[in-house]
């Protein structure tokens, strides 16, 4: 693992704000916050109304309004609960936090009012008074950036300091030690929260990406083309794959060692990254075959796109540690575009499969696209990616 300052700095960007986030992570994190969200907000629906009877128990005149901010809020958290479970996008899970925190500081600031606090304080009462401090603690279960974590703490803040405002308090040494506690809470509670999202980053670049070169590995290169496939055939766009294979590979390796074929399968990534969209979907399918999807684009664009890209490692030149002369490699390029809605990823693929094929029999470095007429591959030449697809 590179160890740079570079590397430091990218993990700190992902850290502190979802920018820096590939789409399909955020996809998956969204997932992750939803079922965590659904689940907060229906328990805490649930044991606001089952507190009610303890209300009833332990304060005389002021259990009956108590009761009703406790229905209310337990409505709007199975309202929220509910919204939640049937959005999927990383934004709808921000509102639903959002929505969260707001009405649960609402039901604190409300519930203190109802309880005239400070003045007709005992030790049931003064439980309410610690409400913010259960919230915050109860967020450490949301993996969360830094930017949305320290949003949802200045929510929390600024209730807290409104209601000790109203009652007067805000000036006391103890709200002073209270808040100063709070902060160090609140601190901790970032950092797990934080440590949570950093955690599940690892383990999401652990199953998706390829060790040796970055790019997505082919389980995630076809889950998230597939996904992109659809939605663009929906639309009715064009959709292109150019299947790559660097030409002659294995003398690579049995000429300058495993060591050196790394390195060109890596110099070879970096370069396609380098020209390839944001929309793009770049990964490894295996060895030394790659993958690039280019959705909205046309039979003729993904011609100019291979052109370049077969130009660009035509010119490379690949300095090997230990090596005199730097290394030089081409490759073929297969290409099928999809036009037709009722296309299957699966067969577009075979048909790029079928076009490289084609370019590597008519001697290498040069790209085909794949036509109709030419359907002359036999069965057997087929590749077993359509089982993967589907
Ligand atoms: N260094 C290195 N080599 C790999 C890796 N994965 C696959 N290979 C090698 O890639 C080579 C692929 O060789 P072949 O499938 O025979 O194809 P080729 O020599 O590229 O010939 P053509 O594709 O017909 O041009 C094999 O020698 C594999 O060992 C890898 O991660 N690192």
């Amino acid at each position: 693992m590179e160890l740079s300052l570079s590397y430091y700095k990218a993990q700190l960007g992902e850290l502190l704000t979802a920018k820096h986030h590939a789409s399909a992570f955020s996809t998956t994190r969204a997932t992750y916050l939803r079922i965590r969200i659904v689940a907060l907000c229906y328990l805490w629906a649930a044991l606001c109304i089952l507190w009610i009877p303890v209300d009833a128990l332990l304060l005389d005149q002021a259990s009956a309004p108590l009761a009703i901010l406790r229905l209310k809020l337990s409505a709007v958290l199975f309202f929220i609960g509910w919204l939640t479970s049937q959005r999927s996008t990383l934004n709808a899970c921000r509102n639903a936090i959002f929505a969260l925190v707001v009405s649960l500081n609402l039901f604190y600031m409300l519930t203190n009012h109802a309880l005239g606090y400070p003045h007709s304080i005992d030790a049931f009462s003064y439980c309410y008074n610690l409400l913010p401090f259960v919230y915050v603690v109860i967020l450490t279960i949301l993996p969360l950036t830094v930017k949305e974590s320290v949003c949802v703490m200045l929510i929390i803040a600024v209730s807290q300091i409104y209601v000790d405002a109203q009652s007067g308090a805000l000036l006391s040494f103890e709200t002073f030690t209270l808040y100063w506690l709070q902060t160090v809470i609140g601190f901790l509670v970032i950092w797990t929260q934080t440590s949570k999202l950093h955690m599940m980053l690892r383990l999401y670049r652990h199953a998706t990406l390829d060790p040796l070169t970055g790019i997505y590995n082919r389980r995630m290169l076809l889950t998230l083309a597939k996904r992109d496939f659809e939605n663009t055939r929906t639309k009715s766009r064009p959709y292109s794959v150019l299947l790559m294979d660097l030409d002659r590979f294995k003398r690579v390796n049995d000429r300058y060692g495993h060591h050196a074929g790394d390195i060109v399968l890596q110099a070879f990534t970096q370069a396609v990254q380098e020209t390839q969209r944001k929309s793009d979907i770049f990964g490894r399918f295996g060895g030394e075959e790659f993958i690039l999807f280019l959705p909205k684009c046309s039979a003729d664009n993904a011609q100019h796109v291979a052109n370049r890209i077969m130009a660009l490692i035509r010119d490379m030149r690949i300095e090997v540690e230990g090596l005199s002369e730097p290394l030089k490699v081409t490759i073929s390029i297969g290409i099928s575009t999809s036009l037709c809605k009722d296309d299957d990823l699966s067969v577009i693929l075979e048909q790029a499969d079928q076009a490289l094929f084609k370019a590597k029999n008519s001697g290498r470095d040069q790209s085909s696209t794949y036509d109709r007429v030419d359907e002359l591959i036999e069965e057997g030449q087929k590749r077993p990616w359509l089982e993967l697809v589907n």
